[in-house]
């Protein structure tokens, strides 16, 4: 191992940084800065990514706490971008370093079929598919004292969404007792929260890149705050530090896999100034709503209804970015044929969501094909395409449901190649498409 010198007899000197002393009560070890193969200390349990039986595949182990350090198969943290909140605890003394959670009574309440691509290495490449059940399939590992934790959560809530409440009230959406409890629009779903966990050679091979390279590159990318991915060829497991997905079910989730049921599914990534705080300058919120509605609608009818939420702001360039380009709209025109270039002179790319990963969660839910998928995106249509299941229908956001200010949006990604069952655009018909100026602005903020 790479150590450096910090043991607990160690005394400080005038020359020691002012942490040091801190760092010696909280952590008594020597700093293991990184591991390499084969090291006497390096004991990884076996991990077998894409065996069907979870005993065979192995617990997936990346703490690096107490015992656990030596017997590591995975690079990285829980949590994702999480890990960083836990790290501040343990500095400013509210959580103890070797911390083990009791997972009494924590077990999902709904148990999902296991599927054929819960054992394949090259459909499932980005999630564990066995995090849901750590307690039960990894229990002789937790008694060991090694801290295996769940990557998956499944639980059931009551959910009230103000348009559907709207659509409730106004009778397009029927009161049914069991998905749609009373005519306040109360709404029963089943949620699944996944956190990323990669299989480094399969998401390589998603996007048809060498592994080693992958790896220097997210070695380099993060501030080098991952040597392992450099050091241990060995380990092919990586939690990155980013946001996962949610899923929510509508009606008997056991029906999502059988392809005996229709399945409406919105695939919806992070939006939250729309999302949440309904700005009016995209179609997030309408989008995700009409997903919403549409899935209850389908469970309603005897079919199932599913919408996934996927931890990517701004095309998973962030909202800093976001507003940056906003600005950079407003105050250079906001023309819908300019819509994409303002994000690419900022960003260097207009999107980095990189759908191929996104198809991972169809197939843990065991999702075969898609009756009805509420998106416009040519890049979430074909990602899933292109991973084997196919899309029956495709549709489009509803006119009257655009807000004012999104028109450039939209019709700018029309052009580009996302789904429409309107009208085409010409390069001539975007430079008509203009958004709101700031000039209205002025009164207010002068
Ligand atoms: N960088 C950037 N991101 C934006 C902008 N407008 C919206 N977004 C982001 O674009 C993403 C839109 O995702 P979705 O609502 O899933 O829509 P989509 O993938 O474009 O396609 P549909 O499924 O047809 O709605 C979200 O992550 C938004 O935060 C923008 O002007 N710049
Ligand atoms: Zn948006």
């Amino acid at each position: 191992m790479t150590v450096l010198e910090n043991t607990p007899d160690e005394k400080p000197t005038a020359s020691s940084a002012p942490w040091c002393s801190p760092v010696t009560e909280r952590y008594n070890t020597r700093i293991v800065l990184t591991t390499y193969p084969g090291q006497s200390a390096v004991n990884p349990v076996p991990l077998k990514w894409g065996e069907k039986d979870p005993q065979e595949r192995g617990p997936i182990l990346v703490s690096r706490n107490g015992k656990t350090l030596n017997r590591r198969n995975a690079i990285g943290a829980h949590g994702g971008s999480y890990a960083f909140y836990s790290a501040l605890a343990i500095a400013a003394g509210d959580l103890p370093v070797n911390f083990k959670p009791d997972f009494t009574n924590t077990q999902p309440t709904f148990d999902f079929p296991p599927q054929e691509a819960w054992g394949d290495p090259t459909k499932i490449v980005s999630m564990d598919p066995f995090g849901h059940d750590v307690v039960k399939h990894y229990k002789k590992h937790l008694e060991d004292g090694l801290d295996a934790r769940p990557t998956i959560a499944i639980t059931r809530a009551t959910m009230r969404v103000s348009e559907v409440s709207d659509a409730v009230k106004i009778g397009r959406v029927p009161v049914d007792g069991e998905i749609v409890l009373n005519p306040s629009g109360d709404v029963r779903v089943t949620k699944v929260a996944v956190e990323p966990v990669w299989y480094l050679p399969g998401v390589a091979a998603r996007f048809g890149v060498d592994e080693g390279l992958l790896r220097r590159a997210l070695f380099e990318h993060t501030g080098g705050s991952y040597p392992e991915l450099v050091t241990r060829p060995d380990i092919k497991v990586f939690l990155p530090p980013i946001g996962g997905l949610t899923v929510y079910i509508f009606g008997p989730p056991g029906r999502v896999s059988d392809p005996n049921f229709r399945l409406a599914l919105r695939i919806h990534d992070e939006c939250n100034g729309s999302d949440v705080f309904q700005s009016d300058i995209c179609t997030c919120r309408p989008y995700l709503t009409f997903g919403i509605e549409e899935a209850i609608k389908e469970a309603q009818n005897g079919g199932s209804g599913v919408v996934i939420y996927f931890r990517k702001e701004g095309r998973a360039l962030g909202e800093v970015v976001k507003y940056l380009v906003y600005n950079a709209r407003k105050r250079g025109g906001d023309t819908a044929d300019k819509y994409f270039q303002r994000t690419e002179n900022i960003a260097g790319v207009k999107d980095m969501r990189f759908q191929a990963l996104m198809p991972d969660i169809l197939h843990w839910l065991g999702i075969k094909k898609i009756d009805r998928m509420l998106s416009m995106s040519n890049m979430k249509h074909d990602a899933v395409v292109e991973q084997g299941i196919p899309i029956l229908e495709r549709i489009p956001i509803p006119e009257e449901m655009i807000p004012a200010d999104s028109r450039v949006e939209i019709d700018a990604k029309i052009h580009s190649g996302y789904f429409t069952t309107g009208r085409k655009f010409t390069e001539e018909d975007l430079k008509q498409v203009k958004g709101r100026g700031w000039e209205c602005w002025e009164d207010v903020t002068h």
